[in-house]
């Protein structure tokens, strides 16, 4: 794990001193938009028009932002017009490596290079800041358009209607404020908050984090008892970004960051949820637990120092959800 300098790469840990021992999440530096029309979207410069094959994605599969990116291509029905890299699941002394040597991992399909700092040198040979997936990247003038999930999502939700994505609007307008509010709550407490807990580096730091998981959590699975989705019956991208945080929670996020108060099993709802999400076309084709496993538990050596991957609970996403007692699944736009 590292991050460049001035484009120079440097292999470090995360400083937890100064923070005493929190864990804080850099702001992704990448903030343009694709739009309709190529026009300038919230953030960033314009010049980014949705077309048929312009843009590719840089993803691993173990990674739950990248997973979002991913979810939302499929939903959308993007696959033919986006295409993907596939990072190799492991993240140490060279961050993430396009490597080939482990199934599904597909190596750089653009320029061919092995490691993902390459292809941020690319867009900016000075660039200072932390080496992450996903990136959204610009075959046409070669630049990193967005380097932030949240971002990504949204613009894949709608930017592409235009020229042929599947219909659906995943965050339709008179929701908006509902699903932002639900996803603070949920990035700050359970999509940071596992990592808040498992990179904490004083028992204060993780006390905090894991007491505000669990806390978030249990609000979560009350308000899932009450709608099929977290706004109701209308399926959102709330409902995606919890759901990449419950999909590792009990394969990894339990036993690897500590975050073993309960297991998504044991709560009814949340686990329903993450099996109605699971059982979606195109979805389960995203998963790759492998992927997932043997990234974490291999690639932070300061918690796990010998690598071994743990034997792990036997899951079944596939399994009856009984959500639909809760009301149909609508999903706007269609
Ligand atoms: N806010 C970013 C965060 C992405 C992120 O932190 N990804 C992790 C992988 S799970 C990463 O690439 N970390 C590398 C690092 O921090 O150096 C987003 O949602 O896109």
């Amino acid at each position: 794990m590292g991050l460049l300098v001035d484009g120079k790469w440097h292999d470090e840990w995360y400083d937890t001193k100064a923070t005493e021992g929190r864990f804080e999440r850099s702001k992704s530096q990448f903030r343009n938009w694709i739009t309709a029309d190529g026009k300038a979207g919230p953030s960033g410069d314009g010049g980014f028009k949705a077309e048929r094959g312009r843009y590719h994605l840089y993803v691993s599969y173990a990674c739950p932002w990248a997973h979002r990116t991913l979810v939302m291509r499929a939903w959308k029905g993007l696959e033919e017009h986006i295409d993907v890299s596939v990072s190799h699941p492991l993240m140490l002394e060279n961050g993430w490596e396009l490597r080939m040597d482990f199934p599904g991992a597909t190596g750089d399909l653009l320029y061919g290079f092995d490691k993902m700092y390459q292809v941020y040198l690319k867009a900016d040979p000075h660039y200072s800041g932390r080496v992450t997936v996903p990136i959204l990247w610009d075959k046409d003038r070669e630049t990193i358009v967005n380097n932030e999930s949240a971002e990504i999502i949204r613009m894949l939700n709608s930017a592409f209607d235009g020229v042929g994505a599947r219909p659906g609007d995943y965050c339709p307008q008179d929701l908006l404020e509902g699903i932002d509010a639900v996803n603070d709550t949920v990035y700050e407490h359970v999509n940071n908050g596992v990592y808040k807990a498992g990179f904490a580096t004083t028992q204060t730091a993780y006390d905090e984090a894991a007491t505000a998981l669990f806390r978030a959590l249990e609000d979560l699975e009350n308000r899932l008892g009450e709608s099929r989705y977290l706004l109701g019956n209308t399926l959102t991208e709330a409902d995606l970004r919890l759901w990449a945080t419950l999909l590792r929670f009990d394969a990894v996020y339990v036993t690897h960051f500590k975050c073993d108060r309960k297991r998504i099993a044991d709560f009814p709802n949340l686990n329903g949820l993450l099996r109605d999400i699971y059982q979606m076309p195109g979805v389960a084709d995203t998963v790759h637990m492998d992927h997932i496993r043997h990234h974490y538990f291999c690639s932070h050596p300061t918690i796990n120092p010998h690598g071994i991957v743990s034997i792990g609970p036997v899951l079944d996403f596939s399994a009856l959800h009984h959500r639909e007692r809760l009301g149909q699944q609508k999903i706007r736009g269609t």
